[in-house]
């Protein structure tokens, strides 16, 4: 199956324990963290994931007081010529109409960034059509959708690159304290278990599900595309299993998370099309991963199995199927609130509480 750089998967692996969280190794920093939390007025250990969700956010930042006050969205769209097939309950149009309900500001994930605070902009990374001539949106468009990966590649290995790149500089720049990575992208289920399952050798069976709400048949039919089409190439690496089997929107989503971990940002990864993005990343450079908060579990069918592969805990299951970035939206409060108890919460000895007998 696709190949492993197992040199680099031993470095991710040491960097993440079982449960997705950044693995506290004894160093003095880890210890003065690990004490502040247990200091503060509760049992240790009360708040659970609360508090590996504090120590992940203050190892990234570097900082026993670490901020979290600002989180941007950056929702990547892109067309994707597998949509071709006939693999999505939807008209590829559709991705063009949603980039234009962003802009208005009417879709779930506005509504969503708005309820909690988070900006939000939109990219083209590969809209099928003309640009765009809406304003408020980034033109990063690589071309007007990939090809069938049915066929042959998806993208040429110089897109591919481009798309990497483009999205390294987006996930670096501005200054906040945490930034999210939404998709849209119709058919992009189907390029994320492809792209999935080169990158892991999960079974197809596995990883195919029901994306925007196919039915049984159409379910047994994109099933029956995505293994001819991973049958066209044997294993591949994480670059050339982006190039041929990923997505403009995916690849730059992946390019994103690599330079806001760079820059040492929290990375808060949404749904199953972003978590393929997200492996895609990590299988590239293992140490994006310390910087990734898993904020959900998807109802896509192969989404567990990804996060699996990541040795991700996600923060809330809600049936979410959307995309767009919700889930990161909706997990951003508990963000704020692991920095704020490690911030503002009063230690045994600031409230006069006996500490454990
Ligand atoms: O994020 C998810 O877990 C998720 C699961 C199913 C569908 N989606 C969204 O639905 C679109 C892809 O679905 P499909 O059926 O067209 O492959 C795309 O725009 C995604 O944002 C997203
Ligand atoms: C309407 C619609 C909105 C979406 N948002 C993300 N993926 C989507 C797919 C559809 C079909």
């Amino acid at each position: 199956m696709a190949a492993i750089d197992t040199d680099r998967l031993a470095e991710y692996e040491a960097a993440t324990s079982k449960t997705g969280a950044v693995m506290t190794v004894e160093t003095p920093f880890a210890s003065a963290l690990q004490r502040k939390i247990d200091l503060k007025t509760k049992p240790p250990g009360s708040l659970g994931r609360i508090e590996d969700l504090a120590a992940q956010i203050a190892t990234v930042q570097k900082t026993l007081t670490p901020r979290m006050e600002t989180c941007q969205l950056t929702i990547f769209a892109a067309d994707h010529g597998i949509a071709q097939e006939g693999v999505s309950a939807f008209p590829a149009e559709v991705t063009r109409q949603m980039v234009l309900n962003f802009l208005g500001g009417g879709a779930a994930a506005n509504v969503f960034a708005r309820s909690v605070g988070v900006d939000l902009r939109v990219v083209d990374a590969g809209v099928s059509g003309a640009p765009f001539e809406a304003e408020g949106l980034i033109d990063r468009r690589i071309a007007a959708g990939t090809a069938s990966f049915a066929s042959g590649p998806a993208m040429t290995d110089a897109q591919c690159a481009a798309a990497l790149e483009a999205g390294q500089i987006l996930g670096a720049d501005g200054a906040w304290d945490a930034v999210a990575f939404g998709e849209m992208g119709i058919a992009n289920t189907a390029t994320a278990a492809a792209l999935g399952h080169k990158l892991t050798g999960i079974e197809l069976d596995i990883l195919v599900g029901r994306g925007t709400g196919l039915d049984e048949s159409g379910l047994s039919h994109k099933r029956a595309v995505l293994e001819q089409a991973a049958a066209r190439t044997g294993d591949l690496t994480p670059a050339k299993a982006l190039a041929e089997y990923g997505g403009f929107e995916i690849a730059m989503m992946a390019g994103a998370m690599q330079g806001a971990a760079a820059s040492g940002r929290i990375v808060i990864v949404d749904g199953f099309i972003a978590t393929a993005a997200a492996l895609a990343a990590v299988r590239l450079r293992p140490e994006t991963r310390a910087a990734m908060v898993f904020s959900h579990r998807s109802a896509e069918q192969g989404h567990a199995a990804l996060l699996g592969a990541l040795a991700a805990e996600p923060l809330l299951s809600l049936d979410l199927r959307l995309g767009e970035g919700t889930g990161a939206l909706l997990a951003w409060p508990l963000l704020k609130a692991a920095a704020a108890m490690l911030n503002d919460m009063a230690s045994f000895d600031e409230a006069g509480v006996a500490g454990p007998a």
